[in-house]
């Protein structure tokens, strides 16, 4: 068997089709959206998703802004430019891009994000109305893979999902939408405390791999036809490699490749989440 590539990049693009005239309405009432972005430090690989955010922006029509500041910037400065996109009308919608430095506090950093800008889902109201089942911005990554999954056909109702990783960005919350009545997939969350990670991916139909290990799922370890989204990315001196193994495209259904897969989509939900909330703003 080899494996449909679930095609991250092809999927981007359709969705920006699909957003551009949206962007364009919005425009046209003077209300286009504007999302920024607010990344600490040096780190490369957040530089180039940030990047990657404004030029995806430039392709649909909307406005961007960025706030490049220090690693050593201090936890009351950076609310401060906080405060000043929340009160910034040609911001509607922005991020932090994680991870920050360690001596910053990320947690009241999120929750100081105003709601009704919150591009990326990860303030605590918009994690808290996920889990009541109420209308938020959902989390870009999680949002990504149902989407792609959703796209490709690939069924979740009544599916056993395995996902590798309880991080905030991913594993906890794609938990939440996979298990909400519209996906009705059961969820296994495996994490460092799991004893048996092998057996618990083996019985999944759908593998989420986002723990940051290279090559940590194999082709045994894969049930013939599963669909497996390769999610986490470590950077060695050899390059970026993700959690899952080569060969296992030999055996799963529907493999989604890093890179092309998740990455993509996480950027086109981000404007998605935008355009929604922009078309939600009154005036
Ligand atoms: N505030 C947030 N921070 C982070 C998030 C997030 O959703 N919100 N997720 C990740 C990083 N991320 C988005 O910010 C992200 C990761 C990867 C890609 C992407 O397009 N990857 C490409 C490869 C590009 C490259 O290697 O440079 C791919 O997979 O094809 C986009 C966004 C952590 N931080």
């Amino acid at each position: 068997m080899s494996a449909t590539i679930l095609d991250g990049k092809a999927t981007k693009n359709a969705i920006y089709d699909e957003l551009r005239p949206r962007v364009a309405a919005l425009a046209e009432q003077g209300r286009t959206p504007g999302l920024a972005t607010v990344l600490v430090g040096d780190d490369p690989a957040s530089h180039s998703y940030v990047r990657g955010k404004h030029n995806d922006c430039a392709r649909v029509g909307i406005e961007s802004i960025r706030k490049e500041l220090p690693a050593d910037i201090g936890q009351a400065e950076l609310e401060g430019v906080i405060d000043e996109l929340n009160a910034d009308p040609a911001c509607t919608g922005y991020i932090v891009q994680l991870p920050i430095p360690d001596h910053l506090d990320t947690g009241s950093l999120l929750q100081r994000v105003d709601v009704r800008k919150d591009a990326d889902g990860l303030n605590p109201v918009s994690l808290g109305r996920l889990v009541l089942g109420e209308p938020a911005p959902l989390p870009c990554t999680p949002r990504g893979i149902v989407e792609l999954l959703r796209r490709y056909g690939v069924e979740l109702n009544g599916a056993h999902v395995a996902v590798l990783g309880r991080g905030i960005t991913v594993g906890r919350p794609l938990g939440l939408l996979l298990t909400r009545r519209s996906e009705n997939a059961t969820v296994t969350l495996c994490h460092t405390g799991t004893k048996d990670v092998a057996a618990e991916l083996s019985r999944a139909d759908v593998v989420v791999a986002a723990a940051g290990k290279p090559n940590l799922v194999t082709p045994d370890m894969i049930k013939p036809g599963a669909a497996v989204l390769d999610v986490g990315v470590t950077r060695g001196e050899s390059g970026p490699l993700g959690d899952v193994h080569p060969d296992v495209a030999e055996v799963a259904g529907f493999l989604s490749p890093n890179p092309g897969g998740v990455g993509p989509m996480t950027r086109a939900m981000l404007l998605t989440n935008v355009v929604e909330a922009a078309e939600r703003s009154v005036r």
